[in-house]
């Protein structure tokens, strides 16, 4: 049987509520909240199974950035997951499905380490929960960065503001937690698979591990979450 590309997995909370996840990078491509879509994906994104999907929530696994062996932003965002658990109503009415990355011939080409990487996701009325983990199965420590890379629609960036950053040391590029990004036209204009119209649309704000390295020792876990909430 052919396997296609890429294949979607929607959890539906009724209420026109859903979120809708390809497992070509277990990418999170679309979240309504009362049939408004708070997530950007670009008109000229490519699904392909091979390349990134250009908006929604990539995951960056298990480098930020350019790597000498493998993809830029690492190989989660553009491997098949598997569907760990499909989606499932809770007692409270909230939508629960779990996703997971095992690595492979595929992933060892680049990174010769056993891993186990687990994305779990909860949808609620007016929030997308998200608790993503990281296990070390093998007996060498593990060294890897981990980031979620939201690209939230917006009417006009150019009119957004993005608020709680106060305090924090701003460092163009890059901070340990939250990295905010927008490509603005020019650099629009070089990405392929993205509109040069399009960069009003959207920003990014990022929240991982990026600047020092998640070290983990054999068989322990490192567990991140995120909560995204419509006001
Ligand atoms: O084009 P991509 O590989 O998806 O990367 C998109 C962007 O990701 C992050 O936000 C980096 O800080 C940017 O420098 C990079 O351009």
């Amino acid at each position: 049987m052919a396997v296609p590309a890429t294949s979607v997995v929607v959890l539906d909370r009724g209420n026109n509520t859903t979120c809708t996840v390809n497992l070509h990078g277990a990418t999170v491509v679309s979240w309504r909240v009362n049939n408004q879509e708070q997530l950007f994906v670009s008109k000229q994104s490519v699904f392909d199974g091979k390349r990134p999907i250009r908006g929604g929530i990539p995951i960056v696994f298990p480098q930020f950035g350019p790597s000498n062996t493998g993809p830029q932003h690492g190989f989660a965002r553009i491997s098949r997951w598997e569907l760990k658990k499909p989606p499932e109503r809770l007692p409270t009415g909230d939508v629960e499905a779990m996703f997971q990355l095992l690595d492979n011939e595929y992933t060892r080409t680049m990174w010769n380490y056993p891993f186990s990487l687990t994305y779990r996701l909860i949808l609620r009325e007016k929030e997308l929960h998200f608790n993503i983990s990281v296990y070390n199965p093998g007996a060498e420590t593990l060294s890897c960065n981990l980031l979620l890379h939201t690209y939230f629609k917006v009417p006009d960036v150019r009119r957004c503001q993005i608020t709680g950053m106060r305090g924090c040391t701003y460092i163009d590029k890059r901070s340990p937690i939250a990295l905010v990004w927008n490509p603005w036209l020019e650099k629009a204009k070089e990405i392929p698979d993205f509109g040069e119209e399009e960069f009003p649309n959207m920003v990014c704000v990022e929240s991982g591990h990026v600047t020092s390295p998640i070290v983990l020792p054999p068989g322990t876990v490192f567990e991140a979450s995120q909560i995204l909430q419509v006001m």
